[in-house]
Formats: C-alpha cells, sequence, structure tokens
C-alpha cells in the first residue's frame, strides 16, 4: 500500500475516480497452521467476504440472495444499469429493499449477467447437431468439481486450473472478472498451495476480501482432497489505490499489523459444495478499527 501511494503511476482510470498503480506485483501468504489472511490494520468483515464466496459456489449470478443475507457489497452496478435504463434514482436502500420483497424485480434488474459463479461450475458447453453446427447443452462445464478430480486423482498434474475469463460472455458480464485465474498445485508433502491471478486490483477494499476468499477456498479444496492447505501465491496485474481512499490509506500506514488470526473448519461435508456458513470459525482476529471507503463504479 505504501509502495503504491509513495511510487504508484497517477492515472485516470474508467471509473473516472483516478487511482496510483503499479503493474505486475507478487505476495505470498502461508496458510500452515490454520494462517488465514485477514489485514488487522482495520476490521475485514470477512463474514461477507465468506456468504460472497458460498455464493459464488452456487452458481448464481443474482444479487438476491446476497441482498437477504444483508450483503450489500454488488448492489451498485445492478443499480446502474436500472437507473440509466429507466431514469428513476431509486435509492440504493430502495432498490435492496425491493430486490428482496420482488422476486420478478430481481429476475429483471438484480442480475450481474454470467460473472463468477456461472464460468466457475456452469462454463458454456456446446454439441455438435451436424452439419458444423451446435447447441448449447442445458448443463454447463463445472471446472470446480473437474479441479477436485483432479487435484485427487492426478496430484502432480500442472493444469489444476480454473477461470472466470470466458471471452465470449465478457460484454454480457455487469464487470469482467477481476480474480480471474487459480491455479493449483500439490506439493509431495500434501501441501496444496493456490496460485491467484487477479487482472484488477482495488487494494483499498476489494483486496481484502479477495485474499481471504482465495484462502478460504484453499482451506475448503485441501479438507476435501485429503491435503493440507500450505500457500496461497497473489498475483496482481494493475494494483491500484482510488485516490479518493486517501483517509484510508493514511490510517492504515499509520497502525501497525498485529495479531495472527486462524480459521477453523468446523464440519467436513460430502461436497465442496455443501459447506455452509456456520462451518467457519476465525479465531484470534482482534483487528483495529473498520475505515468506511466509498467503492468506485
Ligand atoms: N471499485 C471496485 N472495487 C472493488 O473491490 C470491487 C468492485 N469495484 N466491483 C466489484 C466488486 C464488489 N466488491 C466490493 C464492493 C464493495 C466492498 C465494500 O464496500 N466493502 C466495505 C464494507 C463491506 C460490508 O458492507 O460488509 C469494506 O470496508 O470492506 C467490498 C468489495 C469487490 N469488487
Ligand atoms: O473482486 C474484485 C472485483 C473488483 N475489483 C476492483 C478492481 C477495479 O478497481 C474494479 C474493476 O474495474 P475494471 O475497470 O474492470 O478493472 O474493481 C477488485 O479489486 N476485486
Amino acid at each position: 500500500m505504501r509502495r503504491i501511494w509513495t511510487e504508484g503511476d497517477e492515472r485516470v482510470d474508467r471509473t473516472g475516480v483516478g487511482t496510483r498503480s503499479l503493474f505486475g506485483e507478487t505476495m505470498r501468504f502461508s496458510l500452515n497452521d490454520d494462517a488465514i489472511p485477514l489485514l488487522t490494520t482495520k476490521r475485514v468483515y470477512w463474514k461477507t467476504a465468506l456468504r460472497e464466496l458460498l455464493w459464488f459456489l452456487t452458481g448464481d449470478t443474482n444479487i438476491r440472495p446476497l441482498l437477504a443475507q444483508g450483503v450489500k457489497i454488488w448492489t451498485d452496478w445492478p443499480l446502474d444499469t436500472y437507473r440509466s435504463a429507466t431514469g428513476d434514482e431509486m435509492s440504493a436502500e430502495d432498490f435492496e429493499a425491493r430486490i428482496v420483497a420482488d422476486a420478478a424485480f430481481a429476475a429483471k434488474w438484480g442480475d450481474l449477467g454470467p460473472v463468477y459463479g456461472h464460468q466457475w461450475v456452469n462454463w458454456p458447453r456446446y454439441e455438435p447437431v451436424g452439419e458444423g453446427l451446435f447447441r448449447r447443452a442445458t448443463q454447463g462445464h463445472n471446472q470446480i468439481s473437474a479441479l477436485i478430480e483432479s487435484l485427487r486423482n492426478n496430484p502432480g498434474s500442472r493444469r489444476h486450473i480454473f477461470t472466470g475469463w470466458n471471452v465470449a460472455d465478457l460484454d454480457r458480464m455487469a464487470l469482467p472478472p477481476c480474480h480471474m485465474t487459480y491455479q493449483f498445485h500439490v506439493r509431495s508433502d500434501g501441501g496444496l498451495s493456490c496460485l491467484l491471478f487477479q487482472r484488477s486490483c482495488d487494494l483499498g477494499l476489494g483486496f481484502a476480501f479477495n485474499i481471504f476468499e482465495a484462502a478460504l477456498l484453499t482451506r475448503m479444496i485441501a479438507d476435501q482432497c485429503d491435503l493440507h492447505a500450505h500457500e496461497v501465491v497473489w498475483t496482481g496485474g494493475d494494483v491500484h489505490l482510488y485516490l479518493n481512499h486517501s483517509e484510508l490509506v493514511e490510517q492504515q500506514l499509520r497502525r501497525v499489523p498485529e495479531g495472527a488470526p486462524k480459521l477453523r473448519i468446523l464440519r467436513r461435508p460430502a461436497t465442496l459444495f455443501d459447506y455452509r456458513f456456520e462451518d467457519f470459525a476465525v479465531e484470534s482476529y482482534a483487528p483495529q478499527a473498520h475505515i468506511p471507503a466509498p467503492v468506485a463504479v
């Protein structure tokens, strides 16, 4: 954060807010002994991040189930679409309440397009129907199930990958995936490592969630494959701080990181898709105060 703030290249970005950014940065986080990457220089709402990850794994792309659990981090994009399409300047609160109360309204306005969850568990497949024609198969490809199979049956493989970057679908997504490609590696001692490539990273807001979720997913996958989680290696393409996050950045840089949070998984369900919110506990997490910051839409 300090390097981006002091050395980053200042530029105008898609949102118009402006950022300072570095390109191509790597960080490594040990997952040994239940260690979990959670910032301690501000409170990270890890329960929100957990709910987001479980929602990805359902394959759903509508914000309705998130809002029903009080998770509001994805509201701004469908709300923006709604306002531009209708000219109705509905407040975020009213929009969120309407999405939860009205299924038809949610179906029309609450969907983000074929984003993460859809690509992870239901990547579109096409079957030949003769004469060079193809038909979309009713059931897509579940990249996560295939990953679990390959880790179990062929641990030494160098092809343990899933990705949300479906080029053909990008223009129908509310946002193209940021945390886009995950590769896994099994060590000879049964340690499982994950390498996440994130093409674009909002270090002030999104990153805290992204790194926690990558670690969480690695833990879940390790459990399901009788491995132990070893490390998350994170590589960012455009890693940036938004210029309107100066309060957050300067406060965090004044604070001293402290403590070593742990993640416990309390149950091993039958498959990776059967984890529930109550199956996870974070211990020894006593962060400094939360610092609110605006999200660039
Ligand atoms: N500019 C930008 N940054 C992002 O991090 C981001 C996007 N856009 N677009 C898509 C998703 C949505 N994500 C978000 C959006 C908002 C928060 C956020 O407001 N977090 C607050 C409060 C979280 C809560 O209410 O529980 C935080 O302090 O972490 C986090 C991630 C991550 N992504
Ligand atoms: O999981 C996420 C999702 C989004 N972001 C950030 C990264 C950028 O600041 C924006 C996306 O804008 P693009 O113009 O599409 O790069 O959202 C994140 O950090 N983590």
